[in-house]
């Protein structure tokens, strides 16, 4: 496998500052809106939790006023279980800091289960997420991956821990090596909160476009190890069907051969 993955190209390009880090993410973020609204009038796209959150208020300047918010169907590549009201949710964060203030249809907006998440039920959220997936493709929303009937989403926005954990795949864990499920969960996860649902490794990868987002010093071991293939950490198996790219400012880029 680590041949494979390796034979998969991986993008970077490394920006002076966080702030251009979040900028270039929402210009690329709004060609891709572009295309995709064009080709099939509609674009789906996947967000992560963390920092990026924040970044993604740069999509909101006049510059992308013509962006075509009814088009677009949003979706998360992990989630924590806790209630959608509750200060941890990806949701939530979401909503509050992007999601609301520009005119995408509430109901192209997928949350997990608002029961299980009140509940606690990562289990019953992956399958309920999974379930929600799979019809949308029936319903041609969402592409499939050639021929293998994997869900393929137009873009996915992804961060990555200091310990090289993407979505909610953490090193060590079980839930890397996922084949068979689109969507699956995991109640200890080393980043708290400990009940999570993340899509696995072959969603993620089935995507036309990768864009992970790295800043921070905290993350330069990481991306070190990421760019020798220390296939170890779930992030160097991100690949995609179209680009996979890294947009790094200079601290997480810091201990890369060629910037040290
Ligand atoms: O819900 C989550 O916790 C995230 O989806 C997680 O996978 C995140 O993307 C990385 O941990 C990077 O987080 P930072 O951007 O905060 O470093």
């Amino acid at each position: 496998m680590a041949a494979a993955l390796a034979n998969k190209k991986r993008e970077k390009i490394v920006f002076p500052t966080e702030n251009d880090v979040a900028k270039a993410m929402a210009k690329y973020t709004f060609n891709l809106s572009k295309k995709f609204c064009k080709e099939r009038g509609y674009f789906t796209i996947v967000l992560s939790g963390g920092d990026l959150v924040l970044w993604l208020k740069q999509l909101l300047v006049p510059e992308y006023a013509e962006t075509e918010w009814s088009k677009w169907h949003v979706f998360w590549v992990d989630e924590r279980v806790v209630p959608l009201d509750d200060k941890d949710s990806n949701y939530k964060q979401t909503l509050d800091s992007f999601l609301s203030k520009v005119p995408i249809p509430t109901s192209n907006i997928y949350a997990i289960d608002q029961d299980c998440a009140a509940l606690g039920d990562a289990k019953g959220a992956a399958i309920l997420y999974e379930e929600g997936i799979k019809k949308l493709v029936n319903q041609n929303i969402i592409r499939t991956y050639k021929s293998s009937g994997f869900p393929q989403f137009d873009l996915q926005l992804l961060g990555m821990g200091p310990d090289g954990h993407m979505a909610s795949l953490f090193p060590g864990h079980y839930q890397i090596n996922e084949k068979a499920n689109l969507v699956t969960y995991i109640t200890n996860s080393p980043k708290l909160p400990p009940k999570r649902i993340t899509f696995t490794l072959p969603v993620i990868n089935c995507a036309s476009y990768n864009l992970m987002a790295v800043c921070g010093e905290a993350q330069a071991d990481a991306v070190a190890k990421v760019f020798k293939d220390d296939f170890n950490l779930p992030s160097a198996r991100l690949t995609a069907d179209t680009q996979a790219i890294w947009y790094l400012d200079k601290a997480a880029a810091s201990k890369l051969p060629e910037c040290l």
